[in-house]
């Protein structure tokens, strides 16, 4: 990973942190760090701890062991600051599909303290971010899968934030539905300097300029430039840095040192 300048504060840093359901661990000493402007891709499968992270990092789970900071606000001890420079775009459907684009987004912003005149030309930016101006009066529920996730994402950029956490965004997806979300998003994280924190199962998701976090059972096994982590796994691409990578961990299960 490149170093960070020394003003420039991360947008995440996740220090060391673990999290268990009763017996079960789901995240073990974990570390990460997204930089502003970086697109960070979190690889993992199934189990891997994924949404486990993100619960902790939103605050859904209260953090027991470990620290987690947004924009230098730690998010147990001062929630308010982190959260407010925070959007997350969830697995499950944040949309009411009954009511209309523009008035899911309206009530959002409400329920952020928006003011509806803000309101109003906050929408117009975040719709025109997503490239769906044309279907703010339509009813949700008459868009198709891939528009909804667009407008799960503007509904996420409406506060402003300044760190985006994905968790599987291109679920149930088309190919090119897939391709559009990736780029909208990399796009704002390079125009607009939003750090990204991207999680998937889908390796191809990772771009040659993207950082990458593989995380396989609890455990960080790699985190930097998609080329370094390739690179240093000794693999001929992220598909076989990945195999190594989770093959040796599991190996190293079944066969514990000493
Ligand atoms: N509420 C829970 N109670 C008990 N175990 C849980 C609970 N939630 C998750 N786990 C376990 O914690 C581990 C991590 O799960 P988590 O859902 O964070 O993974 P994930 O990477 O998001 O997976 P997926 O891609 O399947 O959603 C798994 O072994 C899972 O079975």
């Amino acid at each position: 990973m490149k170093p960070f300048p020394l003003a420039q504060v991360p947008a995440l840093e996740i220090d060391r942190v673990s999290h268990r359901y009763g017996a079960r661990v789901a995240l073990n000493n974990v570390s990460l760090t997204v930089r502003p402007s970086s697109f960070n891709v979190l690889l993992g499968l199934n189990g891997a701890g994924k949404s486990t992270l993100f619960s902790l990092i939103t605050r859904l789970y209260a953090i027991r062991s470990g620290q987690i900071r947004i924009f230098g606000h730690d998010v147990a001890r001062d929630p308010g600051a982190a959260l407010s420079k925070l959007g997350v775009v969830f697995q499950s459907r944040a949309l009411d599909i009954d009511i209309s684009v523009r008035q899911n987004l309206m009530y959002h912003a409400a329920l952020h303290g928006i003011a509806s005149k803000r309101a109003k030309e906050l929408i117009a930016q975040v719709l025109d971010r997503v490239a769906m101006t044309d279907r703010a009066l339509d009813r949700v529920g008459n868009l198709s899968i891939g528009q909804m996730r667009r407008i799960e994402i503007a509904r996420a950029l409406l506060h402003q934030p300044r760190l985006l956490l994905l968790d599987e965004p291109t679920v149930g997806l088309d190919i090119k539905a897939r391709a559009d979300i990736l780029d909208h998003v990399r796009r704002l994280s390079m125009v607009e300097g939003i750090g990204v924190l991207w999680a998937t199962h889908l390796i191809d998701e990772a771009g040659a300029g993207d950082d990458v976090v593989v995380l396989h059972k609890g455990n960080i096994l790699a985190h930097g430039g998609l080329g370094e982590v390739v690179g240093k796994s000794g693999a001929s691409d992220l598909r076989d840095a990945f195999n190594r990578l989770t093959g040796a961990a599991d190996q190293e299960e079944r066969e514990p040192a000493g």
